[in-house]
C-alpha cells in the first residue's frame, strides 16, 4: 500500500490486546495495524465497542493497569515502544508531543477553578513562559477557536460555559502546547449538529494551519469523512478497511464501510432509503470463527468461514473481505 510521505509519528503494528474480566479474556484488538504520518488527519471509524478508543489509549499508554494486556504486535509512538518509557518520559510525550480530547469536557476540567488559569497552567507546565506570555498565549488560541472575548471566558468557571464552548477551550489546551499528534475521541459527538459542525472545521484549521496530525475517531462515517485525509474503518477489534478518505467513500471495499455509508442521509446513494445495519457486534468474550462481520454480511458465502487477511487492494486501499480480495486477485 503506497502511504502518503511525512515522517511516521505513530505507528501500530498487527496490535493485539484483552482485557482480563472475570467472565474471561475480551479480546478487543485483533491484528490492528495503522500509522499517522506529520500533518495529516486520519480518521478511525466504526460502531461503539469496535475498538477505536482501545487503540488509540494503548498508543499514549492510558489503559487501565492489570485489565489490558497486549497479547502481541507493537506500537512506536515518536519512534519509541510507549511500554518502554518511564513514568517522567511518557508525562513528556503526553505533554509536548500528544494531547488528547474526549468527548465530554467536563471531566477534563476542573470544575472548580477559571477557565484561564487551567489553560495557563497547562502552557506553563510545559514550556518556559512567564504568566503574562502564558495567558496571552492562552487569549491567542480562544481567538483562534473563534472566541471572541476570550478574556470573559478565561475569567468564568467550566458550568458557566456551553458544553460547545468548553470543547472549544479544551481544543486550544490541546493545541497550546504545539504538540506533533492530537487524539480527537468522539469530541463533537455529544453536541448539536450547527456546533459540530463549527467544531470540525477549528480542529481542521487550527490543525492544517500548524501542521498537527490528528487522529480524530467517530462512529459517524459523515463526520470522519468531512475532516480526514485518511480512514480506518474498524469492525470488532479488526481493520476491515483502509484508505484515503476519497478512495474509501468513492468505492467502499468492505461491506461493513458500505453497510455504514448506506446508513447516513448525504453520503447514502440518492433515492435510495436509508438502511440499519442489522444484528450486532459479536461476543468479544467468545467470537465467532472466520470473518466476524459474516453474521450481518449480505455478500457471506462459504469462503468467509476463514478470517480475511486485510490485504492490497489499490495502492494506497487495503480490504478484509475475501471477495473483494479475490476480485483484486483475478483482474
Ligand atoms: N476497561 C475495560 N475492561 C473490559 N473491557 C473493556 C474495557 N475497555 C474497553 N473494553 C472492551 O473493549 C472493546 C473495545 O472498546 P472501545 O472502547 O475501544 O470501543 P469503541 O469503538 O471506542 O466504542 P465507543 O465508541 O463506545 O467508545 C469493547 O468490547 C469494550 O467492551
Amino acid at each position: 500500500m503506497t502511504e502518503p510521505s511525512g515522517d511516521v509519528l505513530l505507528e501500530i503494528t498487527d496490535l493485539s490486546l484483552e482485557f482480563r474480566t472475570y467472565r474471561g479474556p475480551i479480546k478487543a484488538l485483533n491484528g490492528v495495524s495503522l500509522n499517522v504520518r506529520a500533518g495529516e488527519i486520519v480518521g478511525i471509524v466504526g460502531e461503539s465497542g469496535c475498538g477505536k478508543s482501545v487503540t488509540m489509549m494503548a498508543a499514549t499508554r492510558l489503559l487501565p493497569k492489570g485489565a489490558a494486556h497486549i497479547t502481541g504486535g507493537g506500537i512506536r509512538l515518536f519512534g519509541s515502544d510507549p511500554m518502554k518509557l518511564s513514568e517522567r518520559e511518557l508525562q513528556h510525550v503526553r505533554g509536548r508531543q500528544v494531547s488528547t480530547i474526549f468527548q465530554e469536557p467536563m471531566n477534563a476540567l476542573n470544575p472548580t477553578r477559571r477557565i484561564g488559569e487551567q489553560i495557563v497552567e497547562v502552557i506553563r507546565r510545559h514550556q518556559r513562559l512567564d504568566n503574562a506570555a502564558a495567558t496571552s498565549k492562552a487569549s491567542g488560541l480562544l481567538r483562534d477557536m473563534l472566541i471572541s472575548e476570550p478574556e470573559r471566558i478565561m475569567q468564568a468557571y467550566p458550568f458557566e460555559l456551553s458544553g460547545g464552548m468548553r470543547q472549544r477551550v479544551l481544543i486550544a489546551m490541546a493545541f497550546s502546547c504545539e504538540p506533533r499528534l492530537i487524539i480527537a475521541d468522539e469530541p463533537t459527538t455529544a453536541l448539536d449538529v450547527t456546533v459540530q459542525a463549527l467544531i470540525l472545521g477549528l480542529i481542521k484549521h487550527k490543525a492544517t494551519s500548524t501542521g498537527t496530525a490528528v487522529v480524530f475517531i467517530s462512529h459517524d462515517m459523515a463526520v470522519v469523512s468531512q475532516l480526514c485525509d485518511r480512514l480506518y474503518v474498524l469492525y470488532a477489534g479488526r481493520v476491515a478497511e483502509a484508505g484515503t478518505t476519497a478512495s474509501v467513500l468513492a468505492a467502499p471495499a468492505h461491506p461493513y464501510t458500505r453497510a455504514l455509508i448506506r446508513c447516513l442521509p448525504g453520503l447514502a446513494p440518492p433515492k435510495q432509503p436509508l438502511e440499519q445495519i442489522p444484528g450486532t457486534l459479536p461476543d468479544l468474550l467468545d467470537p465467532p470463527a472466520g470473518c466476524l462481520f459474516r453474521a450481518r454480511c449480505r455478500e457471506a458465502d462459504d469462503r468467509c468461514v476463514s478470517v480475511p487477511p486485510l490485504a492490497a487492494i489499490e495502492p494506497a486501499r487495503r480490504a478484509a473481505c475475501w471477495r473483494r480480495i479475490e476480485e483484486t486477485q483475478a483482474a
